[in-house]
């Protein structure tokens, strides 16, 4: 339903209305981008129902909502709302370290972040229905959305040359249940939709993403840090659609304004969102 689209963080109805008219496919409602998460620091939570509600009524694209990982009652809160889907997500601090939410439980869907192959068919095994790659989000630094990116299209690619005799030992390897690894193996594909996501900040970041093989990409700091949030936004849905023309992605990434200030990921006071779960 989603897929060719962007998804994009908003935290108030005037934002969400830019990310509707920029042709966003949905927005993700949540109080503070990541990058400001990450400035402000502390412990991270569901949003405040009443804001998630206010954006539902401003706007008719789908709606989703972040509940912390493995945090099953604010995902029953979410889903209470009528939220489109529910984001699992690493972003928000960890409620259990151990557990991600039994997803099955929901009608609702849900989307989870992935590092690699294995990764993302555990959530699945869960009852994700829909994955994106973790990156770094509140970076506006792209480096792991790739490297999470090529981590899962690069372990696809090397399935279609197995045995499907060697796929036991393998979905023991990537810890991944061998079904849902055969069935990856004959689509050639995840079963469900992958965008990508944490650390896309520009029209060519998106682009980038795409002919990496993903499905469609979230954007949330890269937006509203920068410059021109109207502007950008419109030029990544254009980036997003057109991401095989480069003529097209020269023009929309001329005269942006300025983008949102990057973290480098290997400094070493930098704290990884990614890794607080598996
Ligand atoms: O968590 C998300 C997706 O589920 C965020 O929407 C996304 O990762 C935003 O990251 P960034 O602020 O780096 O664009």
């Amino acid at each position: 339903m989603l897929k060719g689209g962007v998804i994009m963080d908003v935290t108030n109805v005037e934002e969400a209305r830019i990310a509707e008219e920029a042709g966003a496919v949905a927005v993700m409602a949540l109080e503070r981008v990541p990058a400001d998460i990450r400035k402000d620091g502390g412990v991270a939570r569901m949003s405040d129902p009443e804001m998630i509600k206010a954006i539902k009524a401003a706007i008719t694209i789908p709606v989703m909502a972040k509940a912390r990982i493995g945090h099953f009652v604010e995902a029953q809160i979410l889903e209470a709302l009528n939220v489109d889907y529910i984001d699992e997500s690493e972003v928000l601090t960890p409620a259990d370290e151990i557990h991600h939410i039994n997803k099955h439980n929901y009608k609702v869907p849900f989307v989870c972040g992935c590092r690699d192959l294995g990764e993302a068919l555990r959530r699945i095994a869960e009852g994700a229905a829909m994955i994106r790659t973790k990156g770094e989000a509140g970076t506006g630094n792209v480096v792991e959305a790739v490297r999470h990116t090529r981590a899962v299209m690069g372990a696809i690619r090397a399935l279609q040359t197995m045995d499907d005799d060697e796929l036991y030992v393998y979905a023991k390897e990537i810890r991944a249940p061998v079904e849902l690894v055969r069935q990856t193996k004959h689509l050639g594909r995840l079963p469900v939709v992958n965008f990508a996501a944490g650390g896309v900040a520009t029209p060519a970041d998106a682009a980038l993403m795409m002919q990496l093989g993903m499905d469609g990409v979230f954007v949330g700091s890269g937006v509203f840090k920068s410059g021109d949030p109207a502007k950008r936004a419109r030029a990544i849905v254009q980036a997003v659609t057109h991401y095989n023309n480069p003529k097209v992605l020269a023009e929309v990434s001329s005269c942006l304004g300025e983008a949102m200030v990057g973290i480098d990921v290997r400094d070493k006071n930098f704290t990884s969102y990614a890794q607080r779960s598996e």
